[in-house]
């Protein structure tokens, strides 16, 4: 799946390009909304995001995109890897700013893991 968003003033930090913070609720928000298209009616909760590297800036007005693919499924988990590609204003092309996995898990009313109802098909 991907989504776009657009980084405005109310996400930047102090030095005024893009608060880390802000892109890793972006990740969360596309990855979930991902395994909740995915699993139709499955409840999941964010277990784990690995690999947080803040390698470039963002500066306002850039144009994000969030390339989501799923990379593995367990009994109850399903790992997304997420890239974010950031296009600036007046850039030529985007550049890839950010990737990371974000692994979800499938719980019951208890809260307590669920096992998956179907098998992706992760090429
Ligand atoms: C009308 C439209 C509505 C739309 C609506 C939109 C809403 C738009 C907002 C969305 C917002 C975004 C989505 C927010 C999602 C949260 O914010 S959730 C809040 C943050 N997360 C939490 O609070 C979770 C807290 N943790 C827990 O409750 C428990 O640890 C868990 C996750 C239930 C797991 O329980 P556990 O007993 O530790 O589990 P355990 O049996 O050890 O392992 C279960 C599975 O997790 C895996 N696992 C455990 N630890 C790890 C780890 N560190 N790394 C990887 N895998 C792990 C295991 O390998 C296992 O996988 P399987 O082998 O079964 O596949």
């Amino acid at each position: 799946m991907e989504t776009y968003t657009l980084v405005r003033p109310e996400h930047l930090n102090h030095y005024g390009y893009l608060f880390g913070g802000v892109l890793l609720k972006w990740i969360d928000e596309c990855a979930f909304l991902t395994a909740a298209k995915n699993f139709r009616g499955v409840s999941f909760v964010t277990v784990a995001m690995d690999k947080i590297v803040f390698k470039h800036q963002v500066a306002n007005g850039s144009v994000l995109r969030f390339k989501v693919e799923p990379v593995k499924q367990g009994t109850t988990s399903i790992t997304y890897e997420v890239k974010v590609f950031g296009d600036a204003p007046c850039a030529e092309r985007e550049q890839e700013v950010f990737s990371t996995n974000i692994t979800f898990v499938s719980i019951d009313k208890n809260g307590r893991p669920t096992p998956l109802p179907h098998k992706l098909d992760i090429s």
